[in-house]
């Protein structure tokens, strides 16, 4: 059953779920903190607060910068048209029904394509199984998340429970060779480009170094055997020279070839300065470099596939549990120094609790209904287990701020939550109302709908707590007291829970006996008038106003006839 709540109360449960949503590294696992709505049940509650206890203890604040690397992994079918299937006849719409390659059952169709499989021995041998026939659709998911798989084999070490991530990463390794091969191929043509300039470089500096030798000397014997026309000994001249280029593009060759894994004859020997290599050539080395890789990576991802297929379960729970983990930690940041609250039988009671949205807020205690043994605030002797609570107190002294807190820590109770206070007893709601007071709404109109608002809350049975703040405001005293005292009969009357801000403490405490009236007390006002508050309500005690304060200022500031005429202001207070 879940806990009714008015659009007020809902409003704070909103900003309550926004404070903890913002703290998710992934926006997925927010549909988690929707299955812990506020709930009525007691047991559903005890139910949550054994799972928080269960869990939270094993969050780590460094998980947060690991979950945000996992990434779902997505392992898609695919019809792969770089292979063909040869199959017997008898098993060829099996084959087809896979979906994963093309099929034949005539060996002639296998022409051209870079991967003939067979499970009638006509190429690699395989079984009817997409593991086998298409490997590389488990194993390429797994090597494109590489960041996802180390991030869930450290969240493994964190939460103590292992990771078969760091398994596969192990695996996987087996791949890296054929996948930096495959890298090279994107860059084939940049590579060659680059081999050729600086090949071309190498035999300009050879040549002019050459020019440079012949200047001299030599050139004169050059000249003279030309002259008898002894050829040999120009062309041993030039031998030499040609016979250190084709070493450079030997060696130059060679670099090549071991980058890309398989021998090639590049550049044209015919020509030898500028070296260049044919186009034709290029797209030639890159489709045999394409086909042999190809094959490669079949073979290692069926390799890889044996070892990692088994582990493949339990990595897509672990990838389901990381959002589960991430709820936890979102939990944790945002309730980490909270406690768990009692279940408790009447009403809701609280020590030193801390509205969430002050920043370092004064801690309040404060109880409605039944006060809990251990219930040891100072001042709290006098409380009787009322369960009709007026809260008086100076502007701005904290009492919309204390109905807040109360919302919160209701709210937080019941979704099973830990809440911000020392101590926490709460019992299990059926209905929670909060009605703020409204700023901007006078007349009748805007009271009538106050009114409508509050008996819809009264009418019903279950267990209600309702929050009222400042419900004066928008009528006349008197009537006030007379509506505002009846309805809260009636409430008395049905065992309700109420607090209910006004500032006509005193006439309504004249009117209900069994309501206890609280303060919180101004302690003075500074030198700029300002309020000095102590936010924790006094129990049984009226709150001294504002108005109130200022004229004991006055009072205990002036002289003579001033100071006697505010003496006896003063005085008018103090009787009342
Ligand atoms: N426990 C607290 N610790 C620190 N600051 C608080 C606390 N409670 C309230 N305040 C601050 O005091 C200011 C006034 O609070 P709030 O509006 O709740 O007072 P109020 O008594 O309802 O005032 P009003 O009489 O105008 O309705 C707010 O700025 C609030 O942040």
């Amino acid at each position: 059953m879940r806990l009714k709540l008015n659009p007020e109360a809902k409003t704070v449960y909103r900003s309550i779920q926004e404070e903890i949503k913002r703290r998710l590294v992934l926006p997925e696992s927010a549909s988690l903190l929707d299955e812990f709505g506020p709930v009525s049940d007691r047991e559903e509650i005890l139910r949550r607060q054994a799972y928080f206890r269960g869990t939270l203890p094993w969050i780590r604040p460094e998980l947060k910068d690991y979950l945000s690397k996992v990434r779902h992994i997505k392992f898609r079918r695919d019809f792969l048209h770089d292979r063909i299937l040869v199959v017997d006849e008898s098993e060829l719409e099996r084959a087809e029904k896979l979906g994963l390659c093309e099929v034949t059952t005539e060996i002639e169709d296998t022409e051209g394509y870079p991967l003939v499989l067979s499970t009638a021995g006509y190429g690699i041998d395989v079984e009817l199984v997409p593991s086998q026939i298409a490997p590389e659709l488990y194993v390429m998911p797994l090597w494109e998340n590489l960041e996802t798989l180390k991030a869930l084999a450290k969240i493994g070490e964190l939460t103590g429970r292992e990771s078969v991530a760091g398994e596969i990463l192990r695996s996987l390794e087996g791949l890296r060779e054929v996948m930096e091969k495959r890298k090279t191929l994107d860059d084939l043509e940049e590579l060659i480009v680059e081999k050729e300039r600086e090949l071309n470089e190498r035999i300009s500096e050879k040549l002019e170094r050459f020019s440079l030798t012949l200047s001299g000397k030599e050139l004169l014997e050059f000249l003279s055997e030309l002259k008898v026309g002894n050829y040999e000994a120009i062309f041993s001249h030039f031998g030499e020279v040609e016979g250190e280029i084709l070493d450079l593009i030997n060696e130059a060759e060679n670099e090549l070839s071991e980058r890309i894994g398989i021998t090639i004859e590049l550049f044209s020997r015919e020509e030898l300065y500028p070296v260049s290599v044919p186009p034709e050539r290029v797209e030639m080395l890159r489709e045999e470099l394409e086909k042999e890789l190809k094959v490669e990576l079949y073979l290692r991802s069926r390799e890889i596939l044996e070892e990692v297929m088994p582990l493949l379960q339990r990595l897509k729970e672990e990838l389901s549990a990381v959002h589960e983990l991430d709820f936890l930690q979102a939990v944790k940041d945002f309730a980490g120094n909270f406690t768990f609250p009692k279940i408790h039988n009447g009403g809701i009671a609280f020590i030193n609790g801390r509205h969430l949205f002050i920043e370092n807020p004064q801690p309040v205690s404060y109880v409605v209904g039944r006060k809990p043994e251990s219930f040891d605030v100072p001042g709290s002797e006098v409380v009787k287990d009322e369960k009709v609570v007026i809260l008086t107190g100076a502007n701005s002294g904290g009492k919309t701020s204390l109905l807040e807190l109360i919302t919160q820590i209701t709210l937080l109770a019941h979704m099973g939550f830990p809440v911000p206070a020392e101590k926490a007893w709460v019992e299990p709601l059926d209905e929670l109302f909060f009605f703020r007071r409204k700023r901007s709404a006078y007349g009748a109109g805007a009271f009538e709908t106050a009114l409508r608002s509050f008996v819809r809350a009264l009418r019903g049975e279950g267990r209600k707590l309702i929050l009222i703040d400042e419900f004066e405001a928008i009528t006349e005293p008197g009537a006030a007291v007379k509506i505002i005292g009846e309805l809260l009969k009636v409430a008395h009357e049905r065992g309700f829970h109420v607090v209910i801000v006004s500032h006509l403490g005193e006439d309504l405490k004249a009117e209900l006996p069994f309501a206890r009236v609280d303060g919180i007390e101004a302690q003075g006002l500074d030198e700029n008038l300002n309020l000095i508050v102590d936010r924790q309500p006094a129990f049984g005690k009226l709150g001294r106003s504002t108005p109130e304060l200022i004229v004991e200022r006055l009072a205990r500031k002036k002289r003579g006839k001033e100071r006697e005429i505010f003496e006896r202001v003063l005085r008018a207070f103090r009787e009342r």
